[in-house]
């Protein structure tokens, strides 16, 4: 099949076509790859394709492709609005040629040609410095106010921060890599690199069954995220206007940022109960521990179980009760997360970790409470250093015949 044949009907059959109907296009592309749903054999991985177009902007609902490059970029002195504009307008428009599969029109360097989408998401967000710089001072929302500084952080300011964030995903390391450098030439002139980042998940199909996938430190992660169909689910990912959310963000989201890194020389000494017993959780199956026999990933947590002995089965410093909703007046968040590994760093341990990523509704209630209580009282800290950080208003998504932050800038 030539790579501008690869079409949504031969990717989702069916089966697809059907889950197309009860649920955003995007979503439904992504999930009929992990859920069960019979695959044709041979180029289904790289015909998978993700529309760009939607209410909200893909990449954040999708579950994670094999890889990732973040990016984010500064915009040149004096750029303005029009700059602004034109910019997302530019990438808006790569954007949706590259997500079906197509060539970018200016700047295509030709390294992607044999491939197909490989489900690529572009999820693009703005950074605190970008209103004042575009002339939006009055547009800034205050939940864009920069996050606080939290106990034991050790950020980077170069590998921190930005005007504009990309989180470019694909299930193609090449893919992926080739539309980071359409939107650095599309840009040129307007904004520059400020720092990039690869990461990594579980490439789909790796596995026997579909499954959550598994970090550098072994645990099985994400179980307990905010489900697309759950009750409150919208309200607890994405903006709406009122009070003081701006109207040109709706649909929108926040991401969080966190690079941080896993100290693995001294996570991988300590033996598996105890490294268990930091998280809360079964490292082999990713059961809550204290749960009954046959309990599995998804066994609801207890967190008032006892163990034999009378205590609490889930440790009181256990990173999943620490960070839990309960414990933090609700605060809920979409993690989205990817693996990094840069190989040794100077003193020879692995500079390796986890590119932390959270969509939420409102920062001020979602990642700000929580790391500010596990910053002080969660036993995986020890194991962690936060070493780059970003807060980014993740723009609304894009309805046909649009671009990227159009109500932003026009609006
Ligand atoms: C501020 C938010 C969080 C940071 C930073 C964070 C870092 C971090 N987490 C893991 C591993 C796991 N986290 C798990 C659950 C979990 N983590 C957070 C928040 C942050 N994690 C929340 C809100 C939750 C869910 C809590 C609950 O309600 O049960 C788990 C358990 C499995 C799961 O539910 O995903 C693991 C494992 C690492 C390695 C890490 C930093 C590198
Ligand atoms: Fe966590």
């Amino acid at each position: 099949m030539g790579r501008t044949g690869f079409t949504r009907r031969a990717l989702l059959g069916t089966a697809g076509a059907g889950l197309l109907a009860g649920a955003g296009a995007g979503v439904a592309v992504a999930y009929a790859r992990t859920g069960g749903v019979d695959e044709p054999a041979g180029g289904a991985l790289g015909s998978a394709r993700v529309p760009f177009h939607g209410e909200h902007q893909a990449g954040i609902l999708e579950p994670q492709q094999a890889r990732v490059q973040l990016a984010a970029f500064d915009l040149v002195d004096g750029l303005g609005r029009d700059g602004l504009r034109s910019l997302f307008q530019r990438w808006s428009k790569a954007a949706e040629r590259l997500t079906a599969g197509e060539p970018a029109e200016e700047f295509d360097n030709q390294v992607a040609l044999d491939a197909g989408p490989c489900s690529l998401t572009l999820t693009v967000g703005v950074g605190t410095p970008l209103f004042d710089k575009a002339g939006l001072a009055d547009r800034r929302p205050a939940a864009l106010d920069p996050l606080p500084a939290f106990p034991g952080d050790a950020l980077d300011a170069a590998r921190s921060d930005g005007d504009l964030f990309v989180q470019i995903g694909a299930d193609d390391a090449l893919v992926a890599v080739h539309a980071l450098r359409v939107l650095q030439r599309l840009a040129a002139g307007a904004a520059s690199l400020r720092w990039q980042s690869a990461g990594f998940a579980r490439t789909p199909g790796a596995t026997a069954r579909p499954m959550t996938g598994r970090n550098l430190m072994g645990q099985i992660d994400g179980t307990n995220n905010p489900r697309p169909g759950e009750d409150g689910f919208a309200a607890k990912v994405f903006c709406a206007p009122g009070g003081d959310r701006p109207d040109w963000l709706a649909g929108g989201s926040y991401l969080v940022f966190r690079r941080i890194r896993m100290l693995l020389d001294h996570w991988e000494a300590l033996p598996v109960d105890r490294q268990e017993r930091v998280i809360g959780r079964r490292k082999a199956d990713g059961a809550p521990l204290g749960a009954p026999a046959g309990a599995g990933e998804h066994t609801p947590v207890d967190l008032a179980a006892q163990g034999p002995d009378g205590a609490l089965a889930i440790p009181a410093d256990a990173h999943i009760r620490v960070a839990a909703p309960a414990a933090n007046g609700g605060a809920a968040m979409l993690r989205r997360g990817f693996s990094y590994h840069d190989g040794p760093a100077a003193d020879g341990s692995p500079d390796a970790g986890l590119l932390f990523l959270a969509f939420q509704a409102d920062p001020r209630n979602g990642f700000t409470p929580v790391q500010r209580k596990l910053s002080r009282g969660d036993g995986l800290s020890r194991f962690l250093r936060h070493e780059a950080s970003g807060l980014y208003a993740v723009l609304p998504g894009v309805p046909a015949g649009g671009y990227l932050g159009q109500q932003l800038v026009d609006g």
